[in-house]
């Protein structure tokens, strides 16, 4: 007999990836285990109304229920994969990756209209650097300000008329059920997605063989494959999904392909490199070394700099 204690976050989003994961999990049980949820409150959560970049966002969420994993209290945690630090503490592993859901971001606007309709000097809520930086590249003409909170606290803010439109995670909204509130689901061309979006990640004990051996059945190899070029091409520039960065993989028969861009948050200059091929991590170091080429790691120093890192 084994009860595993599975953490997750509070927000409606986290308890529904938890949740979503422990379903599938249940066909994969040995008949004498059974698995308990335990809600926490992380740092993170209590974080309102503060740019993400600001409070160092990198990890946030993650560093306690990972203490907790160390500890003991818990035995496995769920997380959004673009959360996700590229390293994780000794003793921990990623047991599972799970099958991506859509990876694009969606534009929710209170009026209805496209990216490409928005009025001008239209205000779009985001606090993410990779947003706002393609939002102008598109639409130097908008204005786009930061928004913190929950998925139905950043609603309720555009539907007060904060916003004109706010702009977020397609993959989330649909686990939410809230499709019919999407006004656009933004093309990769566009909008870039950030790396992992939409993938979730299973953390685990890495000595926990008999818990390592039933996520085995939850992970998606091809999710996995895409998510390694992902994650080698954003390692490479020590930054989390608080800078300017957007990485996009894909299978093409037994090849990655895998689309990267580095950008200023004003969306000037905005670099994008693309590389193909089998092995992931060489995918992901050549479009790295693409990017650089481009000058990549100035203007990400330079980013840093006016963000206070
Ligand atoms: N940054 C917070 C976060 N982390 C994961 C998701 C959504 C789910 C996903 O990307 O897998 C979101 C919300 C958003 O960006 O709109």
């Amino acid at each position: 007999m084994r009860t595993v204690i599975v953490g997750t976050r509070r927000s409606d989003l986290a308890i529904t990836q938890t949740q979503w994961v422990m379903d599938r999990m249940e066909e994969a049980l040995p008949t004498s285990w059974e698995l308990r949820q335990e809600r926490m409150v992380t740092k993170g959560d209590q974080i309102l109304n503060v740019t993400l970049s600001k409070v160092g966002g990198k990890g946030l969420f993650v560093k306690e229920i990972e203490q907790a994993l160390l500890d003991g209290r818990l035995d496995m945690a769920v997380h959004s994969m673009k959360d996700m630090p590229g390293e994780m503490p000794p003793g921990l592993t990623m047991g599972a990756v799970t099958v991506r859901e859509d990876p694009r971001d969606c534009l929710i606007s209170r009026t209805g209209s496209t990216l490409e309709t928005l009025p001008e000097n239209a205000l779009v809520g985001t606090s993410s650097l990779r947003r706002q930086a393609q939002i102008l590249a598109y639409r130097p003409d908008l204005r786009v300000e930061p928004v913190r909170g929950n998925l139905n606290t950043r609603l309720k803010k555009m539907m007060e008329g904060q916003f004109d439109a706010i702009v977020l995670a397609y993959a989330g909204i649909k686990r939410l059920g809230w499709e019919e509130k999407v006004t656009q689901v933004l093309p990769e061309d566009v909008m870039l997605p950030a790396v992992g979006q939409g993938a979730l990640a299973v953390q685990c004990r890495a000595d926990d063989h008999d818990m390592l051996e039933v996520l085995q059945r939850v992970n998606d190899s091809e999710t996995e494959r895409v998510i390694r070029a992902e994650r080698t091409f954003l390692h490479a520039f020590e930054g989390g999904c608080h800078l300017p960065i957007a990485g996009y993989g894909t299978l093409e028969g037994e090849e990655v392909h895998l689309t990267g861009l580095v950008a200023d948050p004003t969306g000037h200059p905005l670099l994008k490199g693309e590389a193909r091929g089998t092995d992931e991590e060489e995918v992901g170091r050549r479009l790295t070394v693409d990017l650089m080429e481009q000058g990549a790691r100035e203007l990400l120093e330079k980013v840093k700099d006016g963000i206070g890192e």
